[in-house]
């Protein structure tokens, strides 16, 4: 089939690639020249493990990238996956995604109606923010029909193309059986035992949000606990693997520790909250998940002030991408850490194997560290924040710290007999 994908970050590179190595013609679309450029390169814009490998193997020949719009016509089906993320109090932003669909339209308006491709919205939104979706298509499009489908996505950054390739299910929301006979077309390699569910544009959405907002509050509910281990003088770890035994509870997504960020949880959970208030309904629970998730980073500079007082001393903070794999720091704990440290006085020091430079267009005025080594060389106290696993082997590197104080908020690092070991939940 011939695909256009809108947008070309995370998931529209992913989804580009990854649809190329299925056999599909794939052309990439983004208003950014430099991310087109790196795409015809035979390189992904984004650090993703695999992705650069897909992109060199298929770029030229299946996958091509370009900024002009009029690539719609040869298409089948065109997914939509602009950026949504959100305003102040939480609600979503549909203006990137609402233009992107009105400059959509226009193209689609200079091909016959019976011609035009299915429009597939991959692009995060709440249900009520697709009928705006649809108005923006309809109004770059002006007389005419065409059809608007929503086919969440639900990979995770660090493993979006494995998870992509293997997903746990594939949803399709759509109005009518040709818009789901195509989606069914188009995942048909892959399709062969993964559950499909096929339901209305709203509804699908809907599964996205309760997806993440489920995730998300099981964190915070595992870090909830984890506190209350911690009081206690308790292992949250021991208490964790133990009700993950529970099939109904399930032992992925139990670890406790400075709590969940990226593009994605904070944001859906925050859109997710602002909408059903919009509907007059207050989520107390998906407002405590966020609370407990909020408090996680201070309890973590709590337990640092325990073991010394930080003003004017070297601290390194290990780990400043939102999660290990990618150099992604959107709504990183690592933030609130850092600010909380500046705010005390002390002079941190940040070290990540990868998300170094993303974290300094950030927070440019602390010192970055090349290795943790170097970071931790005459620390008097560090915090974990990401649990990479080079953090795991860290052992002699402590020697060189002023003060071997190390708060783990990722349960990463070793103890040794040397080290003055805290952990967040443990
Ligand atoms: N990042 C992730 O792991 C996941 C993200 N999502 C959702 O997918 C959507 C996209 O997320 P990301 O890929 O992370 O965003 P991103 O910010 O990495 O990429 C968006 C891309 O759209 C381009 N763009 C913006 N306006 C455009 C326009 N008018 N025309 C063409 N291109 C335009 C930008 O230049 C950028 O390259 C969001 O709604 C997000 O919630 C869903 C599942 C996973
Ligand atoms: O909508 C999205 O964008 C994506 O959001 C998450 O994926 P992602 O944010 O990439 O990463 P996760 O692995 O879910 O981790 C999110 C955060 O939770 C934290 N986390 C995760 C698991 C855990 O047990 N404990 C924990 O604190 C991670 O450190 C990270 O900060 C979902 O897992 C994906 O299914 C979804 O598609």
């Amino acid at each position: 089939m011939h695909i256009t994908v809108i947008g070309s970050g995370y998931v529209g590179t992913t989804l580009s690639a990854c649809l190329a190595a299925l056999g599909h013609e794939v052309t990439a679309i983004d208003i950014d020249t430099e991310i087109v450029e790196t795409i015809n390169r035979g390189r992904s814009p984004v650090s993703e493990p695999g992705l650069d490998e897909l992109v060199a193997t298929h770029s030229g020949d299946r996958l091509r990238a370009t900024t002009d719009y009029g690539a719609v016509e040869e298409s089948d089906v065109t997914f939509l996956a602009i950026g949504t993320p959100s305003y102040a109090d939480g609600r979503i932003d549909l203006g990137g995604i609402t233009s992107a669909a009105e400059a959509l339209g226009e193209s689609l308006a200079e091909i016959d109606a019976d011609d035009r491709p299915l429009i597939a919205v991959k692009s995060t939104i709440t249900p009520p923010g697709i009928s705006e979706v649809r108005s923006a298509l309809e109004a770059g499009l002006g007389d005419g029909e065409v059809e608007l489908a929503t086919n969440p996505e639900f990979l995770r950054e660090g493993s979006a193309v494995s998870d992509f390739q293997q997903p746990d299910k594939l949803v399709f929301g759509t109005d009518s059986a040709w818009a789901t006979e195509r989606l069914q077309e188009l995942y048909e390699p892959l399709a062969a035992d993964v559950p499909t569910i096929e339901t209305d544009p709203e509804t699908a959405m809907m599964i996205k949000y309760a997806n993440n907002a489920f995730l998300a509050t099981k964190i915070s509910l595992v870090n909830d606990l984890g506190n209350i281990c911690k009081e206690f003088g308790l292992d949250a770890y021991e208490v964790m693997d133990a009700i993950g035994l529970d099939d109904r509870i399930s032992e992925r997504f139990l670890r406790s520790g400075v709590g969940w960020g990226g593009s994605c949880f904070p944001k859906d959970v925050d859109a997710l909250i602002a909408a059903a208030r919009g509907e007059k309904y207050t989520p107390r629970i998906l407002e405590a998940a966020v609370d407990v998730n909020d408090r996680q980073p201070k309890r973590l500079l709590d337990l640092l002030d325990e073991h010394v007082d930080v003003a004017d001393k070297r601290i390194a903070v290990l780990g400043l991408s939102f999660k290990p794999r990618t150099d992604d720091v959107r709504n990183s704990r690592a933030i609130p850490v850092i600010t909380g440290l500046l705010e005390r006085g002390a002079r941190v020091v940040g070290y990540d194997p990868v998300a170094t430079e993303s974290m300094r267009e950030r927070i440019p005025e602390i010192e970055y560290a090349d290795s943790a080594a170097e970071a931790l060389d005459g620390a008097a106290g560090a915090v974990v924040v990401t649990d990479w696993e080079e953090f795991a082997s860290l052992d002699s590197e402590f020697e060189a710290m002023a003060e071997p104080i190390v708060v783990d908020g990722r349960r990463i690092v070793e103890p040794t007999d040397e080290l003055t070991y805290e952990g967040l939940t443990w």
